[in-house]
């Protein structure tokens, strides 16, 4: 590309500067991020789809990172990409609790315009080892290739908790002794799958993606290791200068086979009451959170969200926040919310760590990106952990009075059923 060669050459010609941060910024031809990012053999890899595929974020090394959800006042005008897991008590090493990056090089699309930018900081390491790394990484970059998915086909599935440990999971939280305190626990099940070949977790998302289009899509490849990667249906939130879009999204039912027929199952969503209390609870602890950090709020009207294999209650909500609200704060306030928590949120974070016979790490973190104008965070619930030939997929459930364990399991089992069904393409 001739674009890197013009970029190495102002890369190597660079004078001495002052500047904390230097970017350039080039439109370039690209039209697939996602096996643009596959080719490379250099890390950290992240990347992102917004809903219904207005753009696209892929990322390639690092050029500052940092284990807080705060801009230093230095890089004012940055993006910085990552999230947080779903709590302090349950993570997964390689992960660490809480990472955003700023990124070495990051193709952006908007539309049909592709721009790739480099950026060098100097706030952990001098300018000519910035220069050097960029320089090693621009030659390292790699031609991609096209994406072909073969389905895998599954060897060996393994559930934990077990539908033993489930049932008494779930018929603790709708005893009467424990609704009397905690009126709803986010449970969830982590599936093991062994497949008979490698998985490349690229091939999969880019599968996965075109079959919940009307989702956020995310990849985490830290290192040379276990890539995370999901289609998520949920928004944490969404803020543009002081204004602030979250919603309440639980309550779930299996589609059915026409058109006629969803329609029928969504009205059967809006008026079942166990389900309604799901997204009730998730709603009136948002906009509790949300009192203290807001001067406005406002909720649109219920509706249902349709996803490939399931339906969802969703409630939207819009906030105009406080002047000196910031990121790390709505963090704090809004995740994890009851869609994957419960509430009251400590009770059932107290619950989920006390009982859950796995890390959730990342599984119900918050992921995304952030700037001082802008923000976007989603939920990363409908996800994989991808690692040679396993395959690790996490489901919860929100448990609340009234809720049964089989039909939960079964709720767990259709919240997977998309992306099991690309790795075993003869399952039903
Ligand atoms: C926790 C998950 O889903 C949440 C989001 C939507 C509907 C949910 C439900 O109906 O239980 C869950 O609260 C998950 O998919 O892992
Ligand atoms: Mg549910």
């Amino acid at each position: 590309m001739e674009i890197l060669d013009d970029l190495k050459a102002i890369l190597r010609q660079l004078p001495a500067s002052d500047e904390t941060l230097m970017s350039w910024h080039f439109p370039i031809k690209e039209n697939n991020l996602l096996a643009w990012l596959h080719a490379q053999t250099e890390f950290p890899q992240l990347y992102f789809s917004d809903k219904d595929d207005q753009a696209e974020t892929a990322i390639l090394g690092c050029a500052w990172q940092t284990n807080s959800a705060e801009i230093p006042p230095e890089l004012k005008d940055v993006t910085l990409y990552g999230g947080q897991g779903f709590d302090l008590r349950s993570q997964w090493p390689e992960f660490g609790h809480c990472r955003f990056i700023l990124p070495r090089l990051k193709l952006t699309r908007q539309g049909k315009h592709v721009v790739l930018t480099c950026y060098l900081c100097t706030l952990s390491q001098d300018l000519a080892t910035e220069i050097s790394d960029c320089l090693t990484l621009l030659e390292k970059l790699q031609q991609k290739t096209p994406l072909h998915w073969q389905p895998p086909g599954i060897a060996s599935r393994t559930d934990s908790p077990s539908f033993e440990q489930w049932q008494q999971q779930v018929n603790t939280v709708c005893s009467p002794a424990f609704q009397q305190h905690t009126a709803k626990v986010v449970l969830s099940r982590s599936t093991e799958l062994v497949c008979h070949h490698q998985v490349d977790p690229f091939l999969l998302l880019a599968r996965w993606q075109t079959l919940n289009a009307n989702c956020f899509q995310f990849l985490f490849r830290w290192h040379d290791g276990p890539a995370f990667i999901g289609c998520t249906p949920e928004r944490l939130y969404l803020r543009s200068g002081a204004r602030l879009t979250t919603e309440a999204l639980a309550g779930t039912m299996a589609r059915g086979q026409s058109s006629q027929e969803d329609e029928t199952i969504s009205q059967d969503l809006l008026h079942d009451p166990k389900i309604h209390r799901e997204n009730q609870l998730v709603l009136d602890d948002i906009l509790h959170h949300l009192k203290s950090v807001s001067l406005d709020v406002g909720i649109d009207k219920i509706g249902v969200l349709k996803l490939n294999h399931i339906l969802h209650l969703k409630q939207r909500i819009h906030a105009y926040l406080k002047p000196e609200v910031e990121d790390q704060h709505l963090l704090n306030a809004l995740h994890p919310t009851p869609a994957v928590g419960g509430t009251p949120r400590q009770a059932a974070l107290d619950f989920i760590a006390e009982q859950e016979p796995y890390s959730r790490g990342w599984y119900a973190g918050a992921i995304g990106m952030l700037s001082r104008k802008q923000s976007h965070f989603a939920v990363a619930i409908r996800s994989a952990l991808v690692a040679g030939n396993t395959v690790q997929l996490f489901a919860g459930a929100g448990i609340v009075k009234g809720s049964q364990p089989a039909e939960e399991w079964q709720e767990l089992n259709n919240k997977i059923a998309t992306v099991y069904s690309l790795l075993e393409p003869t399952w039903r």
